[in-house]
Order: structure tokens, then sequence, then C-alpha cells
């Protein structure tokens, strides 16, 4: 999946045209939402891409059941809500997205703690006494009761997910460092080989393709790693 995390419509085309005929999903997120709105995803859809609409809704269960249906309406394939909105939450976006989707819904999913975050200001900063890997198997499995298909982790959690939920439920896995790349905010990565090792479902790959010079031959280097 690769993030297109832009200012504009049109910076967003001209990744879209370097990356043509490449089969991967393009997760609009919202920097490029909120300024190129619902029509850019509808444009997507029509275009046939594969579309992760990453909203991230956390609100009380009314509102994000409105919010689910609303984004659900555009046809994306898949959105996302924090796990931190409580079961009850992710329960209403569920609803929102069945009542708004003539046949299949999208994918919903959860996200856990943000790969941004480390152990420190899990302990300090949230006031979480359990460790990472504890809290995001909470997480995913206060996701799984609500019925959603699976979480937003790092890779690195991704086995301990698994164990605790099962193969079918999803692992979506930002955090994708290839060996050379620069952290930058994530905290919580790993190469995607690694990350491919782990079993996790699908990678989110932005700066490392999206702020490249050659983002197509960026991609294409880690595809390459990959098979
Ligand atoms: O939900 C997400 O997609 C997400 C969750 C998370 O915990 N961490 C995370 O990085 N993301 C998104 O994944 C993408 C990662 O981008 P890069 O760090 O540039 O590879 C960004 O668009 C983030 O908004």
């Amino acid at each position: 999946m690769v993030a297109l995390d832009y200012p504009s419509e049109q910076e967003a085309n001209e990744l879209l045209q370097s990356l043509q005929g490449i089969p991967c999903y393009m997760k609009v997120g919202m920097q490029l939402f909120y300024a190129a709105g619902p029509k850019f995803v509808e444009r997507l859809k029509e275009e046939g891409y594969k579309v992760f609409l990453d909203l991230k809704l956390h609100d009380i269960p009314n509102t994000v059941k409105g919010a689910a249906a609303s984004i659900s309406r555009l046809g994306v394939d898949m959105f996302n809500v924090h796990a931190a909105g409580g079961t009850r939450m992710m329960e209403a976006a569920l609803e929102g997205a069945e009542m708004a989707s003539a046949g299949a819904r999208p994918v919903v999913i959860a996200v856990t703690q943000l790969t941004s975050t480390n152990e420190r200001m899990l302990k300090e900063e949230l006031g979480i006494g359990a460790t990472m890997e504890e809290t995001v198997v909470r997480y995913a499995r206060l996701a799984g009761k609500a019925g959603l298909d699976g979480v937003v982790a790092s890779p690195l959690e991704v086995v301990r997910i698994k164990e605790a939920m099962g193969k079918p439920f999803l692992t979506i896995t930002p955090g994708i460092r290839p060996r050379h790349a620069a952290a930058g905010d994530q905290s919580r990565v790993m190469t995607p080989a690694e990350a491919l090792n782990t079993g996790t479902d699908y990678m989110v790959i932005g700066r490392p393709i999206t702020a490249q010079a050659d983002p197509r031959q960026a991609l294409e280097s880690i595809i390459e790693e990959l098979i």
C-alpha cells in the first residue's frame, strides 16, 4: 500500500502517473483527503485503484457510525478507526459501513498503537503500564470482539496478533523502512523483507517511495527484495 501523503491532488497525480501498472493499494490519508476531498477518492475508484481511506475515526459511536456510512458510500475498499474509541465505537463503525453498502462493505480495521509511539511514550505520556506488545494485542482483541476485520500495528507485533486472533484476522503494517532509509518519526520499524517474514497481510509504505527522486524505481527495488 502506497501512502499518498501529499498536500495536493496534482502531486498525488504525478505519483500515480509514475507508478502506473504496478498493482498496489493507494492509501489516502488526512493530508490529501482534507485538500482534495471525496471527489479525488471517487476518481481513484473510477480509475480502478484499490483504495484504503485512512482517516482514523475516533469519536462517539453515533458520529463514527455516520462517518463510516459516508466513507463507505465513496466505494473505498478499506478504512480505519482508532481502537482507543472502544468496542461500542468500533461496532458503530461496522454498522455504518453495512448500512451504506449495498453489497460488500469495505474492510474495517482499527489502529492499535501508532507506529510513532515507543515504549517510553506508552508508559510516561499515555500512562499505560503494559508493554507495547500487550497493549497492541489487547486492542486487537477488542477490535475482534467488535467484529472488525483486522488492525493496524507495527510489524513487530504481527506474530503475537496472529497468535491471539488467528491467521484470517488482518494485519496492516506501516513502519516499513528499507535498510538505509531514514526512520523519521517512525519508532517501531522493520525492513520490507523482515515484515514479510512476520506474515503480515499488507505493508503501508510512504516516504521510502514518495520522497525518493525516482519513486517507481524505489518501489520496484522494494518489490525485488520481497520476491
Ligand atoms: O493508519 C495508518 O495508516 C498508520 C498507522 C500508524 O500507526 N502509523 C502510520 O505510519 N500510519 C500511516 O502509514 C503511513 C506511513 O508513511 P511513511 O512513514 O512515510 O512510510 C502514513 O501515511 C501514516 O499516516
